[in-house]
């Protein structure tokens, strides 16, 4: 029912109830009811929301009238009380019969002000040093002004305004009161409003006699209710989600935005004195600028505990057929074979062969890639080594300029696979089908360079809309001193990519300034109106 709704209007009140109806009464009473009058112990205010409900159903009408009104000051008061300054003077010496001027009466400075003009009055004069009557009776003409202003608001004559004004005997007031008389619907009762035209009305005839009630177009009509929306990172995110979800991959826990050099990049075999670690590249946290050594995330243990328990209920295929041997992390032992791999080579490698810094490896960092949470993960399969798929979509930050394609955060899509004899051939097979899965097919693939794996691949598709080959991500072979290192078994192989998520994100909403994406330039609208996305043909 459209028409009804709305707030039930609230009566406006005074101390004798409700003020319309007396509005009403009064302006029966009298036909022209000026609210100063009737209503002086009301606000004109509360008055005037009174009049503009009945005004608003033509029942009144009104007129608006500003007034000056005047105002005895406390001085003028105390004058109508006791009498003007010079008739007191008048009689104190008409009592006396001759009045000393020296006499304390006549000291204060009001006695001053009203002497003169007991002068001017003729009521006294001087004779020596004293001051006798000239008259047996005065009329106090200054005190009857004022008797008049107290009773009128008003001067008895305009002229006199001023002078009143200057002697601070009286102030004036700007006042606004309303005059209402009837107006083309009047009515003593403010009527029921009808809303709706109803089958009933039309068949017993009420709506011959009913009130409607006005359209208002000026009425906003229902606003659309604000809903939230997801950016469209979040909508690409998702579909990455269930890409990976289809291929049996399980999600790794990435809450730690803030990790150790550890993670991120020594048990990733990245040099100490890398580029990648320079300031320039890496944001350090300051307070608390180091963590202890290496050992377990407990938060995190549990997060990917519970999601590899979610997966095999759906009985994906990360199940080994017989359980292997498990065995407990042994974190010392790990963190002693990254630093020899590192300082003096191990496990087959020669190492980097320079003098490994503990205090580097606990220093506080914005993890500059999802491949620190990788690692996380892929460790604690030493405690129960088998095949599995983990993936990650999060943020991840890096000191660079920014630019119309750079952000000093961002966020990475990660996928590792572990499994026995795994070879590059079959990361490359499985980068054609996951791509393929975005529309993105033809892939080639550029030899490249990382420190922690061992071939690298820079992975390029043909863009149809630009018409040439895109670099579309990174990948590899984990090298086998980083994974020994981690006390994982010889013949378990494990290989990754990476992407980021802005890329595809921005190709598929067609835009070319990531700020337009992220930040507070972003248009709310934008994110709002967009539809999700679905990753097919390019
Ligand atoms: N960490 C790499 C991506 C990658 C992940 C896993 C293996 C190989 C490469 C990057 O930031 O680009």
């Amino acid at each position: 029912m459209p028409g009804t709704r709305g707030p039930v209007p609230v009566p406006v009140q005074n101390g004798d109830g409700d003020l319309t109806l007396q509005i009403l009464q009064a302006v029966n009473e009298h036909d022209i009811v000026k609210s100063a009058d009737t209503f002086p112990n009301t606000s004109q205010t509360v008055i005037k929301a009174a009049l503009d409900r009945l005004a608003s159903r033509s029942m009144i009408e009104y007129d608006t009238k500003d007034s000056e009104e005047v105002r005895l000051t406390d001085e003028g008061q105390q004058i109508v009380a006791e009498g003007s300054h010079e008739y007191k003077v008048w009689d104190a010496v008409r009592q006396a019969g001759r009045l000393s001027l020296k006499d304390p009466v006549l000291a204060t400075a009001a006695a001053k002000a009203g002497q003169g003009k007991a002068f001017k009055n003729k009521w006294v004069k001087k004779d020596g040093d004293a001051l006798v009557p000239l008259t047996d009776a005065v009329t106090d003409t200054t005190r009857d002004d004022l008797q008049y202003v107290a009773d009128h608001r008003a001067v008895r004559r305009a002229d006199d305004l001023k002078e009143l004004r200057k002697r601070t005997l009286v102030t004036t007031l700007k006042v606004i009161a309303y005059e209402a008389r009837k107006g083309p619907k009047w009515a003593l009762e403010i009527p029921v409003e009808v809303t709706d035209l109803t089958a009933d009305m039309l068949a017993d005839g009420s709506w011959e006699k009913a009130t409607f009630k006005p359209y208002n177009f000026k009425a906003l009509g229902e606003q659309s209710p604000g809903t939230g929306a997801l950016h469209p990172l979040n909508k690409v995110r998702e579909e990455f989600r269930k890409i990976f979800f289809n291929l049996g991959f399980t999600e790794m826990p990435t809450g730690r935005f803030v990790d150790t050099g550890f993670w991120n990049f020594d048990a990733l075999f990245v040099p100490q004195q890398h580029p990648a670690r320079d300031l320039q590249d890496t944001f350090y946290v300051s307070d608390p600028a180091e963590a202890g050594p290496p050992g377990p995330d407990p938060e995190a243990d549990a997060a990917l505990a519970a999601m590899e328990e979610e997966d095999r209920d759906e009985e994906s295929s990360n199940q080994p057929l017989t359980a292997p041997p498990t065995r407990t992390l042994d974190y010392a032992q790990y963190y002693q074979n990254v630093r020899s791999v590192h300082q003096d080579g191990a496990f087959g490698s020669i190492g980097y062969r320079y003098p490994y810094t503990d205090a580097e490896t606990r220093r506080l960092v914005l993890r500059t890639h999802t491949t620190a949470v990788s690692t996380y993960c892929l460790h604690r399969l030493a405690a129960h080594p088998r095949p599995c798929k983990y993936f990650s979509i999060d943020r991840v930050f890096r000191n660079e300029t920014v630019d119309a394609t750079h952000l000093a955060e961002f966020h990475q899509v990660e996928g590792v696979i572990a499994d026995y004899a795994l070879t590059l051939g079959g990361l490359q097979g499985f980068l054609r089908r996951f791509f393929k899965k975005m529309g993105l097919v033809g892939l080639k693939f550029k030899p490249a360079y990382n420190p922690y794996t061992e071939p690298s691949m820079e992975v390029f598709a043909w863009h149809q809309g630009l018409g040439k080959l895109v670099e579309i991500g990174n990948s590899g072979m984990f090298r086998p001193e980083m994974l020994l290192a981690m006390g994982l078994p010889e013949d378990l192989r494990v290989y990754g990519f990476g992407l980021s998520l802005e890329r595809p994100t921005m190709i598929k909403y067609g835009i070319d300034n990531i700020r337009e994406l992220l930040g507070h330039k972003v248009d709310l609208g934008f994110i709002e109106r967009n539809a999700a996305v679905r990753l097919d043909k390019a």
